[in-house]
């Protein structure tokens, strides 16, 4: 910290002062935020051929390329005004628990869902008289058994083929039902459609109707597919869409300018809906360019761009944008990243980095207060009024910690000024001029920038209006107040759908925040709500014992049981362990028993899953499978395999001294903006000089690209080759001035195209945790941890 202090430069003053607020202090940003910025100038700009297609305003050139929006000639309706509400909830026969398990006895609830919801959270069924006859018993639907939906599965299919004329004849019979149903109680109701004369697809419309009465739902909901079969729906849609369940195709089926919230709980099928439901809209004739799928991981926008491309085709797969928060708002950051003060190359700072910004404002602070008032306020100095040495490394958890939940939740330097908390808004409003004055954002940046660039400037609003026509959003209990901030803002058209589960929002440490159900709800007055609650994944004990402990958590939006109809299967074992190696042991020893034991089904090794939370708990099972010589396979790319991480280890591979040829072969691989064949070429040929002149692979590459003129190369690739060599050099001098790992590797995986936002965190998050130690030496830990 001293050194910083010391190679402190001024910057220019903050420009964020508002009224009523003392003007903020001119701080100095030591010279180490700014190591980066060498790289900046003689970075190389990346063009992304998808990022022009998504965001084609982005180059302030004053040249308006056409939105692909005005050139699909898709003419959709316009959008429905939707008079009401999800319909109200028929609750004849039916008993409500409250918050506090208490019974009570639920006349109407016909009132507006977000007030409603929050009391009468969970609906169960009073016991119904039995009926005559067994066949009766599906005519009693209710929301804790979905035995309804499966068992007329067949029928309803041949309903949807078979739109024969007796079908008005039908529908008149249903309607005069449903109104029956209306008018009396539950069991006269089911009574009613009992005694009736039906035949059995008449039955399967009767008891349709029933549950639509019962889930506060329209008749019309059910004959959507239909519906949309009738215009001419394909083949492959259509039969992708019979395979759901019936509130799965309601999903899917709904109207699209209605907003649609699915809650839906864990293997209900989410994915499979999401999938009906982009089905729905490209049948509807939205272009796939025109769609926006949210989700959280990059595995889960692959695995449902794999789904619709077996459904829809690759092409019309690939056409559709299927992208995480970050990787969207990224891309619309760089866009317009002058309207951010930032260049278009802006780094990203990752956990690291940011930790050591947060050093660096708490320092400015009190630096620039020489008053210490701060101190004594706050209570933070010691008894005889020193700070220690290591007080703002201490301090920056608390305030890292402080900046990630002002920045997911919205707030500015100026809101922490309102509320009274200056010290707050000094740290926060230093922290966000570290970052501008370093053309830096952080990941929370991207999405607060992401919306500010639409609520201020009408131009991004209207580009980003007319490009994404309908979005779609999976894991919406995992969005932030910010994230919902967004896409309140990209929807204000109304056509979107949620897909999320209020029991598995796991990312609050990082700003999610589950009350996105309530807030959709307020905002979008029309939305509607299915529930998806059956299981089709685990066995009956995992997912009653799930739902056994799932009933603790305290901030549910809604109480739901969910169901399995699958086999009981084996009892659960809960096992402490004293550390990971044990862990490790017991997990590999259970299975080479289980394996061994030929009385269980389960003896094959293929029937056996780990599961682990972190990427560094993966090495742990793997070496000790390797060497119990159990055979593994890993789902997806192990994370030291993954092309990025192998291209960052190959950039600081070559800052050792006796650095080998296949790194530096790597890293041109990794940095030549060129095509493949051209790469290719380049790389042979310093290969082939490497050969004739038996010398190192980077002795080669330097002969070459320090020439001026070559007979084989053309003078981009000469400038280019160039560009990396120095790329080189400032990585090296960087491993050799910096203390902090994960500053060089931040500066190193900025270097790496952009589309790799995720995997960058990936390798920064591991850099956070105890693997590599940022007191430790950068040299030697590269040695050790990379060899
Ligand atoms: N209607 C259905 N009938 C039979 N199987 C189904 C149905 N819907 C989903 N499944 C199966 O259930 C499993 C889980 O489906 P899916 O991946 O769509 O659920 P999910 O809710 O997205 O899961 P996750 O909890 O992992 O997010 C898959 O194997 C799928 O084939």
């Amino acid at each position: 910290m001293e050194q910083m202090s010391k190679e402190n430069v001024s910057f220019t003053p903050l420009s964020h002062s508002i009224n009523n607020t003392p003007p903020l202090q001119t701080p100095r940003i030591s010279q180490s935020f700014r190591a980066v910025k060498p790289f900046l100038d003689r970075k190389r700009v990346r063009e992304d051929v998808c990022f022009h297609r998504q965001f084609p305003y982005r180059y302030n050139d004053g040249i308006e390329s056409k939105l692909p929006a005005l050139n699909t000639g898709i003419k959709r309706a316009p959008l429905m005004e939707m008079p009401m509400n999800t319909p109200p909830f028929s609750t004849n026969g039916y008993k409500s628990i409250n918050c506090h398990g208490e019974l009570s006895s639920v006349g109407s609830i016909a009132g507006s869902m977000d007030t409603e919801c929050m009391c009468v959270p969970f609906i169960i069924p009073i016991k119904q008289p039995a009926f005559s006859n067994s066949s009766d018993s599906f005519l009693t639907p209710s929301l804790l058994d979905e035995d309804f939906d499966e068992s007329v599965y067949e029928e309803i299919d041949a309903i949807c083929e078979h739109q024969s004329a007796a079908k008005a004849e039908r529908e008149d019979l249903n309607v005069r039902i449903y109104m029956d149903c209306q008018q009396n109680d539950n069991n006269s109701c089911n009574d009613h459609i009992t005694n009736l004369p039906l035949t059995t697809n008449e039955k399967v419309r009767a008891e349709r109707a029933a549950y639509n009465r019962i889930f506060g739902l329209k008749e019309e909901d059910l004959c959507t597919l239909e519906a949309a079969q009738s215009g001419n729906m394909p083949d492959e849609y259509s039969k992708y869409l019979q395979s759901l369940n019936d509130r799965q195709r309601e999903a899917a089926c709904s109207d699209t300018s209605i907003p649609l919230m699915i809650v839906a709980g864990p293997g209900s099928g989410k994915t499979s809906t999401m999938v009906g439901r982009l089905l729905m809209l490209l049948n509807e004739g939205v272009s796939p360019s025109n769609i926006l799928a949210m989700t959280f991981t990059t595995a889960a926008a692959s695995e449902m761009r794999d789904r619709i491309s077996a459904v829809a085709g690759k092409a019309r797969a690939k056409e559709l944008t299927i992208s995480t928060f970050h990787s969207f708002s990224l891309q619309l950051c760089r866009s317009h990243a002058e309207k951010l003060e930032r260049t278009r190359e802006f780094l990203i700072y990752g956990h690291g980095q940011q930790r050591r910004a947060i050093i660096e404002a708490v320092r400015l602070l009190v630096d620039e207060n020489s008053g210490q008032q701060y101190y004594k306020s706050s209570k933070i100095e010691n008894s005889n009024g020193a700070r220690h040495p290591g007080y703002f490394k201490d301090r920056s958890k608390k305030w890292q910690k402080f900046v990630t939940q002002a920045k997911a939740s919205g707030k500015t330097p100026e809101d922490f000024y309102k509320m009274g908390d200056e010290m707050g808004a000094e740290v926060l409003g230093n922290y966000n001029d570290i970052l501008r004055s370093c053309n830096a954002l952080d990941y929370h940046d991207l999405i607060g920038c992401s919306v500010k660039l639409l609520t201020q400037y009408d131009e991004v609003l209207k580009e980003c209006r007319d490009s994404w026509k309908a979005i779609i959003v999976d894991e919406f209990q995992d969005t932030s107040a910010m994230q919902y901030r967004l896409l309140r803002i990209l929807a204000s058209h109304n056509n979107i759908t949620v897909v999320g589960d209020d029991d598995q929002s796991i990312f609050s440490f990082n700003g999610a925040d589950v009350s996105g159900f309530d807030s959709f709800r307020k905002d979008f007055t029309n939305y509607k709500e299915i529930r998806l609650i059956r299981n089709y994944r685990s066995t009956r004990c995992i997912v009653e014992a799930a739902s056994h402990l799932i009933q603790n958590n305290s901030k549910r939006c809604l109480s739901k049981n969910f169901l399995s109809e699958n086999a009981y299967g084996s009892k659960i074992t809960i096992k402490e362990c004293y550390n990971e190696n044990a862990q490790c042991a017991f997990v590999v020893d259970k299975i080479l028993e289980t394996a061994s034991n030929s009385t269980v089904g389960s003896s094959s090794y293929g029937n056996f899953a780990i599961l682990y939370r972190r990427q560094v708990s993966g090495k742990v099972f793997q070496t000790t499978l390797r060497n119990r010589k159990v055979p593994f396979n890993l789902h997806g790319v192990a994370f030291y395999r993954k092309k990025i991480v192998r291209t960052i280890i190959a950039i600081l591979k070559t800052t050792l001294p006796a650095c080998d040829d296949s790194p530096y072969r790597k890293v041109f691989k990794a940095l030549l903006p060129f095509e493949k064949e051209e790469k290719k070429r380049v790389i042979e040929h310093i290969e082939k000089i490497t050969a004739c002149r038996k010398c190192s692979f980077i002795s080669a590459a330097y002969d070459i690209f320090s020439a001026k003129i070559s007979g084989t190369f053309k003078r981009s690739q000469l400038t280019q080759g160039r560009k990396v060599l120095q790329t080189l050099e400032m990585i090296s001098k960087l491993v050799h001035r910096e203390r902090s790992i994960s500053a060089v590797i931040t500066s190193v995986s900025n270097m790496i195209p952009q589309n790799h936002l995720l995997e960058q965190r990936a390798v920064i998050d591991v850099d956070g945790g105890k693997l590599l130690n940022e007191d430790n030496d950068v040299r030697s830990l590269i040695r050790t941890y990379f060899h």
